[in-house]
């Protein structure tokens, strides 16, 4: 094992194993903790990887806990990484003020560029760079990787795949921020991370990344038609537009009376598991 990584708690499930770390981030400049799900065919052979990226106020324990995915990620042989959604730390700024929207909790993969934070806030760098790198040099994994998430941490996923060609070989999202240049979450986000200027921006919105897409992996998006963040924040049609505009082959699935909640997610979990896993084999 590295030599920086601690364990924090182990659990057995579903014949594999549930195990928290903590790490120091070079990338972040703080300590992190991360979750793992070994499933069973980890102790005999190396098996691909399903990262999540949780949405506003997440830890590593939201998904781990709440989206019942790990009984079927044991038999389908997909192990399951889930980081923070943001550097942690007294020493790491936080949101001025105060709420629950950006900041700890809320560092929406993206990589800063203005201070107080592009020091810390360089989430998109960790989770698609230095914590694959930690996960492959430690478990037993192959460089086959899917992404997928909820909420910001659904924006999280699809960005992550399409900024990075090559890099994964699934994506899905439930319930995604599809553009954070045309909301609310999003505006305040970027406007502290990157800056006033707007014309940056695109270059961390899914709706504008979908429409010069050069690499074209198969994206199955679940939302939830009684979302209380539908109108406002989450603004799907905007995906869908991208999407038929460019060719883009996204599978968008309007869930009637499902809310904002893990009960939604845990609903439809199994169907983005085997999503992942049939590209991932
Ligand atoms: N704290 C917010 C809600 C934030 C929220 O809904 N967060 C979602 C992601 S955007 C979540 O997954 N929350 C944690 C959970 O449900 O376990 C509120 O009070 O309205």
């Amino acid at each position: 094992m590295t030599a920086d990584l601690t364990i924090v708690s182990t659990n057995r499930s579903f014949g594999g194993w549930h195990k928290r770390y903590r790490h120091t981030s070079r990338t972040l400049g703080c300590d992190m903790v991360f979750a793992v799900f070994l499933p069973p065919q980890a102790e005999t052979g190396r098996v691909p990887v399903l990262y999540w990226l949780s949405g506003l106020t997440c830890t590593d324990e939201n998904f781990m806990q709440k989206a019942g995915a790990q009984k079927l990620a044991a038999e389908l042989g997909i192990t399951i990484v889930c980081p923070d959604t943001s550097p942690r730390g007294d020493h790491v700024p936080a949101d001025p003020e105060k709420h629950w929207d950006f900041g700890h909790g809320a560092g929406f993969y993206v990589d800063a560029t203005q201070e107080p934070w592009a020091r810390h806030y360089r989430m998109h760098d960790y989770v698609t760079r230095e914590l694959p790198d930690l996960i492959e040099a430690t478990f037993p994994v192959t460089d086959r990787r899917g992404i997928s998430g909820h909420s910001m941490g659904g924006h999280g996923a699809i960005v992550c795949a399409l900024r990075n060609p090559g890099r994964y070989a699934s994506v899905s999202a439930f319930a995604p921020i599809a553009s954070p240049l045309s909301c609310p979450w999003g505006e305040k986000a970027l406007g502290h991370l990157l800056g006033a200027d707007r014309s940056g921006w695109k270059d961390w919105d899914s709706a504008a990344l979908i429409q010069s897409a050069t690499e074209k992996l198969p994206l199955l998006v679940d939302q939830g038609d009684a979302d209380s963040f539908l109108i406002t924040q989450l603004k799907p049609h905007l995906l869908t537009q991208a999407a038929e505009a460019a060719g883009y082959p996204l599978t968008l699935r309007m869930q009637p009376g499902y809310d904002h909640s893990y009960y939604f997610i845990a609903s439809f979990i199994d169907d983005h598991l085997k999503h992942h896993a049939a590209a991932l084999r």
